[in-house]
């Protein structure tokens, strides 16, 4: 029975993967491909170099205002997430534009819809994290330069 199902499973990877036109030979073609699917990323979604910028500044800045550790994993947890988001939202584009082309489905704007609206989920909590790990040390710094200024 079990050496049944495994044998069902291996013939339904195997059909899945003749239907694939190229399939990665090895480990480093897996990151070539991988590296170019992020410079498309960046090159053509204006959203994803927005937050490419976004997470430059909030990694400064957590080093300027010496985060530990653990806030630091947590910002960078945070852009991880909002990048591979936007990645994979790029990709179900993709992938509605292929099957629908150029007509209208309501199907194809529902997986459109939900894929953006996922970016947006973790944008917004991308914000929170930010917010709560980064303004209470900037607030700080600028009230102690501020009382610096006065006392000189
Ligand atoms: N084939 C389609 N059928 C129905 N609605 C569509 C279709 N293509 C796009 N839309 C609607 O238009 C919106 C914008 O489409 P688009 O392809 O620009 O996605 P987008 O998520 O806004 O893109 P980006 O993430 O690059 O800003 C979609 O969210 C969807 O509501």
């Amino acid at each position: 029975m079990t050496q049944l199902k495994s044998n069902q499973t291996e013939q339904a990877g195997q059909s899945k993967r003749e239907l694939a036109w190229q399939v990665a030979s090895n480990l480093l073609l897996s990151f070539k491909y991988a590296w170019a699917g992020l410079r498309y990323g960046f090159a053509t979604q204006r959203n994803f170099r927005i937050h490419v910028a976004i997470g430059i500044l909030a990694i400064s800045l957590g080093i300027f205002l010496r985060l530990s550790p653990v806030e630091m994993s947590l910002i960078g947890i945070t852009i991880g997430l909002v990048l591979a988001m936007e990645l994979i939202n790029t990709a179900i584009e993709s992938v509605v534009d292929l099957t629908v082309k150029q007509t209208y489905h309501d199907l194809a704007k529902i997986a459109k819809d939900c894929a953006a609206g996922a970016v947006l989920v973790t944008a917004m909590a991308s914000v929170l994290v930010a917010g709560s790990l980064l303004l209470p040390p900037l607030y700080a710094l600028i009230v102690q330069a501020k009382l610096v200024s006065i006392f000189n």
